[in-house]
């Protein structure tokens, strides 16, 4: 029996996980669920975002289901207490360095892409985002300036292991796609991406099989409105990885429709949409839960090694969007449960 940590979070969270919790149990395999609070609903009720007995449940599970974190009621609450530490918490402690994201349209939903049509249907990638280094993790916090300035500093810094461990997991990610590597980074002014290069580099002298190409983000982010289908896998750092990430669900369609896989070297995996709690739509019944639902499938997928399992969760929700069922953020009008139903039906 596989044990399944659900953490579901804040705002919209709940809501998403519980039609992905509801998908695995119809699968009958023998998958047993741990539920724990996290974010600003573990403040909430245990004075922090990340309790202790949230991080070990985490840490015995054989995988973790996770909603979303973010309240704006704890906006202004100390960087250490914010609903989002949790998250940033469980990347850190669990090792959760490789973060995958596909995007791809799926069929029906070309016109919601935020492409030209032309170029619409191309969009077929996957981000390979860093998740345990760079501004996010770097020395960081306030100071006054010579000159009496309030100052605020995050420092950017990789070392060569991380770059080449998340270099790795390109490569061999694109070894099994469409052999094409293409590695975003900001080299012509960062000392971070100059190395980040010469890295990914000497990693691709084991990977003849793949083609590799180098990128500057902002050219990054204009060639994948421009022309989508040139990129295969990206493979890039922790800040430039999540905006280019949220900048490709909208090329796909719908931030509503991207989920994520976040794995650690010794086979640890987070899955969780791309999108946050959504304050705006929260409690409403209104969410999309299918981002969270193919994290349930890239769960079972690279967690539980059950590719058939996944494979029925991907096909049942390519057929739900495909016959016509939308939630609001695909211009329909039916409810988070509704979606969820209508997944169930086609398992
Ligand atoms: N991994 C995470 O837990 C995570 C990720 C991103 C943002 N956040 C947090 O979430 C909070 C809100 O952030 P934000 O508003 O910048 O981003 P967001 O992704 O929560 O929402 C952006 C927009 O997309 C819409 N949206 C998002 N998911 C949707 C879904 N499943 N169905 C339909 N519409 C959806 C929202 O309604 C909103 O209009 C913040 O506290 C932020 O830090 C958390
Ligand atoms: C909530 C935030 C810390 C997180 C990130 O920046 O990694 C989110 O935007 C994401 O994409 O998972
Ligand atoms: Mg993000």
């Amino acid at each position: 029996m596989a044990l399944i940590a659900i953490l579901p979070g804040d705002g919209i969270g709940p809501e998403v996980t519980g039609e992905a919790q509801r998908v695995l149990e119809a699968l009958d395999l023998d998958l047993h669920f741990e539920q724990a609070p996290v974010g600003g609903a573990a403040y909430r009720a245990a004075g922090h975002p990340l309790p202790p007995e949230t991080l070990s449940l985490a840490r015995r599970a054989d995988a973790v289901l996770f909603g979303a974190v973010g309240d704006p009621e704890f906006d202004r609450l100390d960087r250490g207490l914010r609903p989002e530490q949790a998250i940033l918490g469980l990347r850190r402690e669990l090792k959760l360095f490789a973060n995958l994201r596909p995007a791809r349209v799926f069929p029906g939903l070309e016109d919601l892409s935020a492409l030209r049509p032309e170029v619409a249907g191309a969009i077929d990638l996957l981000i390979v985002r860093e998740t345990n280094g760079d501004v996010y993790f770097g020395e960081k916090g306030t100071r006054v300036t010579p000159a009496g300035l309030r100052q605020g500093y995050d420092l950017m810094a990789y070392d060569e292991v991380e770059v080449a461990r998340i270099a790795r997991v390109g490569f061999e990610a694109a070894r099994g796609r469409r052999g094409r590597l293409c590695s975003v980074d900001k080299a012509n002014v960062l000392e971070t991406s100059q190395l980040w290069r010469d890295v990914v580099i000497e990693a691709a002298a084991d990977y003849p099989d793949v083609t590799l190409s180098h990128m500057y983000v902002d050219n990054a982010a204009m060639q994948m409105v421009r022309s989508p289908g040139q990129f295969d896998v990206i493979v890039t750092g922790n800040l430039f990885g999540d905006i280019l990430s949220d900048q490709a669900s909208m090329c796909a369609g719908s931030i509503g429709m991207l989920p994520s896989a976040t794995l650690s070297a010794d086979g640890k995996g987070l899955y969780e949409p791309i999108h946050g709690s959504a304050p705006d739509i929260a409690g409403q019944g209104r969410a999309n839960p299918c981002a969270a639902i193919l994290s349930a499938a890239m769960l079972l997928r690279h967690s539980l090694r059950q590719p058939e399992a996944a494979d029925r969760i991907e096909v049942a929700v390519i057929a739900a969007v495909a016959n016509g069922m939308r939630t609001a953020d695909l211009g329909g009008e039916a409810s988070t449960r509704a979606m969820g139903d209508a997944v169930l039906a086609r398992l």
